[in-house]
């Protein structure tokens, strides 16, 4: 089989201050292309999974592997500069920066990554913001929001935002945590079409967190935290 597009191995997570390991993983893989809708009670670490994955937060001990190389001992700027060309997170509390606009907002990452900015204009888009306006139009946000500050918005509305951010340039990884929980269903439905087509064409590997089963049945594989987490019960 081929190397997997993330592999954690003999993982530890423990946070300061914890009588027990949030997170213990023998092993984790997801081959590309991979789509995984993950689910697992509130406080069971889904989270802190996505963050480790993402190299947001190095692991207690073990190893994080991200497209072939091993990512944990890296310093975080490497970390970093990985997480901004490889990675769209759609981070549960948004991460938006509330005084940019909407479009400003949404090429974040191609400011910062050559690739990403590359790949965008390579799905067939006249420029970047052609590009940013293609993706916040599918997801029902239109001309008038794409000058406001984010800040301005309704909840649903940065969502939707914090969709377009993490779908833009083609990464390769796709993490998102809760992103449908502030939408109600019609918009539901747009962002799950836009994320699962977005994702095909690209190739991208996806982690999808929710507590929604119902939208389980969109995914190529279904797992539990607790089916390969033996964090809290060790
Ligand atoms: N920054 C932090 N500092 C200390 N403990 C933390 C931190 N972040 C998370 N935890 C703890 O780690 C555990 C797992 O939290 P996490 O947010 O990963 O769970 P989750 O499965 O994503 O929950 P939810 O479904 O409610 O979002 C919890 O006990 C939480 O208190």
């Amino acid at each position: 089989m081929s190397t997997p597009l993330v592999e954690l191995l003999d993982l530890r997570q423990r946070w300061p201050g914890q009588q027990s390991d949030c997170l213990s993983i023998a092993r984790f893989a997801l081959q590309a292309g991979e789509h995984l809708f993950l689910h697992g009670p509130s406080g069971a670490g889904k989270s802190t999974l996505l963050s480790l994955l993402a190299g947001v937060l190095r692991p207690t001990a073990g190893e994080v592997h991200l497209l072939g190389q091993r990512i944990d001992g890296l310093p975080a700027t490497a970390r970093d500069r990985l997480r901004g060309e490889h990675i769209g997170y759609i981070f549960q509390q948004f991460n938006l920066l509330p005084y940019l606009s909407v479009i400003d907002n949404v090429l974040l990452p191609c400011r910062f990554s050559r690739r990403r900015q590359q790949r965008a204009l390579a799905r067939g888009a006249s420029s970047l913001q052609a590009e940013a306006e293609r993706l916040l139009s599918h997801l029902d946000l239109l001309a008038p929001d794409w000058l406001r500050p984010v800040g301005a918005l309704s909840v649903g509305q940065q969502q939707r935002v914090a969709a377009a951010r993490a779908l833009i340039g083609q990464p390769e990884l796709l993490l998102a945590d809760e992103p449908t929980s502030a939408l109600d269903a019609v918009r539901q439905q747009d962002f799950l079409d836009l994320l699962l087509r977005e994702a095909n064409e690209a190739g991208s590997t996806l982690i999808f967190v929710s507590h929604d089963q119902r939208l389980a049945a969109h995914f190529s594989r279904v797992q539990a935290l607790g089916d390969f987490n033996a964090g809290d019960r060790a």
